[in-house]
């Protein structure tokens, strides 16, 4: 039997739609690739807070945009990221990263950068993969095969994110992820945005295995040429 051509799925939305949980769950029954763009976003971030740039100075980020070697590992089983070298899955989910990352993210040189890493990466998965993050859809992978993009209340929002971050309160949570999806949403460079041709999926009143149920059938219509 001749193998499936490859499938290309880009699934976008802001932070705590469930992008990351989906994306991986789909990956891993469909048997595709998994990548986490903002873990890579994160990655650039952590490097630069461990070696004091001034990321209040844009150009202090973009003069060393292209200095910390970035990799991915897709696994949907087990996603692997690591700076020169170093496994950094942990350092990247700290609330200074997060607190930050959106500042770095917001810089062209960064942004170029590491869309050459996704896309390449996209390029090169066998069997196809599932690529989550802002700007997927828009900007990084515009002939995707398939465009999610995930809503979901800011109150939903925030009582999943806190119910993840022991010790936090929802309240504070609400607001930091907020001012986060505003500064994504209105930089210049590639900002958070559904693309034209993508389903939109609000998860608010849907578990998490029902938006996963609804994203494979969504491949599979595709796969069967629907
Ligand atoms: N539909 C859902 N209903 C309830 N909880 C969900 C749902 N989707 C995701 N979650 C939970 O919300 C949290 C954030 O999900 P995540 O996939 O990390 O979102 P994102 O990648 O969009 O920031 C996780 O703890 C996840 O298990
Ligand atoms: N494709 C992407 C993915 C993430 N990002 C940036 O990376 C940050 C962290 O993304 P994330 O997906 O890890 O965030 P959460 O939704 O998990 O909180 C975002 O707030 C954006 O600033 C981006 O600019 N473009």
């Amino acid at each position: 039997m001749e193998s499936a051509p490859p499938v290309v799925v880009a699934i976008d939305g802001p932070s705590g739609t469930g992008k990351s949980s989906t994306s991986k769950a789909v990956a891993a029954q469909l048997a595709l690739s998994y990548l986490d763009t903002g873990a890579q976003y994160r990655a650039i971030t952590w490097w630069m807070v461990s070696n004091g740039i001034d990321l209040e100075d844009p150009s202090a980020i973009a003069a060393v945009a292209g200095k910390p070697e970035i990799v991915s590992g897709t696994d949907p089983g087990n996603p692997t990221i690591t700076v020169d070298g170093m496994d950094v899955a942990g350092p990247i989910r700290t609330q200074e990263v997060t607190a930050k990352v959106s500042a770095v993210s917001a810089v062209q040189e960064v942004r170029t950068r590491i869309t050459e890493l996704q896309r390449a990466l996209a390029g090169s998965a066998e069997r196809g993969i599932v690529v989550e993050g802002r700007d997927i859809g828009t900007t990084v992978l515009p002939d995707a095969d398939l465009k999610v993009f995930l809503t979901a209340s800011p109150e939903a929002r925030a009582a999943r994110r806190s119910g993840e971050l022991k010790g936090s309160d929802v309240h504070s949570t609400r607001e930091a992820l907020l001012k986060r999806d505003a500064a994504d949403s209105s930089r210049t460079a590639s900002p958070l945005a559904k693309a034209a041709d993508a389903v939109e999926v609000d998860t608010t009143e849907l578990t998490l295995a029902q938006v996963i149920e609804c994203v494979v059938t969504l491949v599979q219509e595709k796969q069967a040429g629907k």
